[in-house]
């Protein structure tokens, strides 16, 4: 057995829900498969909780709230100290549950999947820390007060980052949560709760019911005494979240698809700038939200780049996530599988030149979710895989012939989330990142930063996350007029 499914079966967590601070058996008696997608076997069953067990989270954190709320800043920080140091103390733990329950390859997982949702835990911590909760304006005191209790519901592909995104700020502000993760990658999230209680969270603050969107997600985004939803997936489910809600006029965080443009500018430093734009595109084997898989280019140089392209796909090791060798695993499960297949034959019988990869598992990899990185070029604009979010080793190359046609091609799309920039002019990069309809842009592929706001424009949501603005998400505004006031007048 593997050693986190052992250690999970042993403590009786896969079939438990944590509510008010106590691990107990759901009221749902459902259950579902985790299936492995290196090998589409199962490894656990775990049970899924109902809407009864929303109710009970959603009780617990309510009654919870009215001490959380009031907490001081250096308590909450403390506790959000506590959880940091175990998640990087669990963290082989942490890399083997995403590895198993959604085939990231071991060292990916190691690398950048654990550090980074750890990473959303210390900033909270520090942003919590120098947040001016009251100001004085112009005579009016103004307060910001944590919105109440939170539905967070979050998707497989960074499992345990999407988790940390939002219950490290929630916690932060001093709302009280719930927690409902992806029903396909449950392990992490049961991880992430063990922590919770280790750290000492008092009970009710955070609570996790496990279960499918329908119900679980669903009852938790209607619920008349859950005060805001944040959810992490794809457009669908974050157009139904906002739809339940609506009736309760609760305050919905959407963080959803996206097809990002990679522009790559005439005197761009090519032998750089395209390599990293594939690696960014498949990073995560092209499952993630924010992924570059439209790169954009010079119509003079297509052939130049279709050539570095190709070579830094060849240079992917795909194959077993256990193998510390291994880029990229599998996809995370059968349906993601079956829809990059189908819409890779969609690029061929719209007719994108295939450059590599194409339809089919990788040669020797018979079982398992494996998809062969795949790049298109002489890509147009209306096809299907320059227009819909693919979530898979899929890259469009698309041609230009001005750099206003680079602009209008990049913002054709319903999606705004993420978006890159490669020129060695800084000026010329600028111009056009400001020119792009999207949260965030990306100049000649820098580092990663936890401190940059992190949301979308257009139908790839409405809420920041990160730093200081992931924070202000969970905040209410209270204006105090009178309130330095000593007569009244
Ligand atoms: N913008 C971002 O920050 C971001 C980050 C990562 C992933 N994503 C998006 O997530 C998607 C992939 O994740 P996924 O396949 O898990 O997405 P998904 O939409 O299938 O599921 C996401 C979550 O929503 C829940 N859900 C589904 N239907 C629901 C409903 N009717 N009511 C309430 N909850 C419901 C699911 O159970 C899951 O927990 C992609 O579209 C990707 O772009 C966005």
């Amino acid at each position: 057995m593997h050693p986190v499914i052992e250690r999970l079966t042993n403590a009786g967590h896969l079939d438990r829900v944590f509510i008010g601070g106590e691990w107990s058996a759901p009221a749902g008696r459902a259950r579902i498969a985790v299936i492995d997608p290196s090998t589409e076997q199962a490894v656990a069953e775990i049970t899924l909780g109902n809407a009864q067990d929303v109710d009970a989270a959603v009780a617990a954190a309510r009654e919870a709230f009215v001490t959380w709320s009031v907490t001081a800043v250096e308590t909450r920080a403390a506790l959000l100290d506590r959880v940091h140091k175990l998640i990087l103390e669990r963290a082989e733990s942490f890399a083997q549950a995403i590895s198993l329950e959604m085939g990231a390859a071991i060292g990916m997982a190691r690398r950048n999947q654990v550090p980074v949702a750890a990473e959303h835990i210390r900033v909270a911590r520090d942003v919590l820390r120098g947040y001016p909760f009251l100001v004085h304006r112009e005579g009016v005191a103004i307060l910001r007060e944590p919105i109440g209790v939170c539905g967070l519901i979050t998707p497989w592909n960074w499992p345990l980052y999407q988790i940390t995104a939002k219950v490290g700020p929630a916690l932060a502000a001093g709302c009280t949560v719930v927690l409902k993760p992806s029903e396909l990658s449950p392990l992490s999230a049961l991880l992430f709760a063990e922590v919770m209680r280790d750290a000492g969270i008092p009970a009710g603050v955070f609570n996790l019911v496990n279960g499918d969107g329908p119900e679980v997600g669903a009852a938790l985004s209607a619920h008349p005494d859950v005060d805001m939803v944040s959810i992490t997936g794809s457009t669908r489910a974050g157009v139904l979240v906002a739809q339940a809600a609506a009736p309760t006029v609760k305050r919905v965080a959407q963080e959803l698809g996206g097809k990002s443009p990679n522009i790559v500018l005439p005197d761009a430093d090519l032998p750089r700038a395209i390599p990293l734009g594939v690696a960014a595109a498949f990073r995560n084997v092209g499952q993630s939200c924010s992924a570059p898989t439209r790169m954009i280019v010079p119509r003079e140089h297509l052939a130049e780049v279709e050539r570095l392209a190709a070579e830094a796909a060849s240079a992917l090791i795909v194959g077993d996530p256990r193998s510390p060798q291994t880029t990229h695993g599998p996809v995370a499960n059968r349906a993601q599988f079956n829809r990059v297949q189908e819409i890779i034959e969609a690029g061929m019988s719209e007719g994108a030149r295939l450059l590599c990869g194409g339809p089919g598992r990788p040669p020797g990899l018979e079982r398992g979710f494996y998809i062969r990185p795949t790049i298109f070029s002489s890509v147009q604009p209306r096809m299907r895989i320059a227009q819909e979010e693919i979530f898979g080793p899929v890259l469009a190359i698309i041609p230009y012939d001005s750099v206003d046609e680079a602009v209008a091609i990049a913002n054709n799309t319903v999606y705004g989330l993420g978006a890159h920039v490669q020129s060695r002019d800084l000026a010329a990069a600028r111009a056009v990142a400001a020119r792009i309809r999207s949260g965030q842009v990306h100049i000649n592929h820098p580092a990663w930063s936890p401190h940059a706001p992190f949301g979308g424009y257009k139908r790839s949501g409405n809420g920041r996350e990160y730093g200081v603005e992931g924070l202000q998400e969970y905040l209410e505004t209270k204006a105090i007029l009178g309130y330095m006031n000593e007569e009244p007048t």
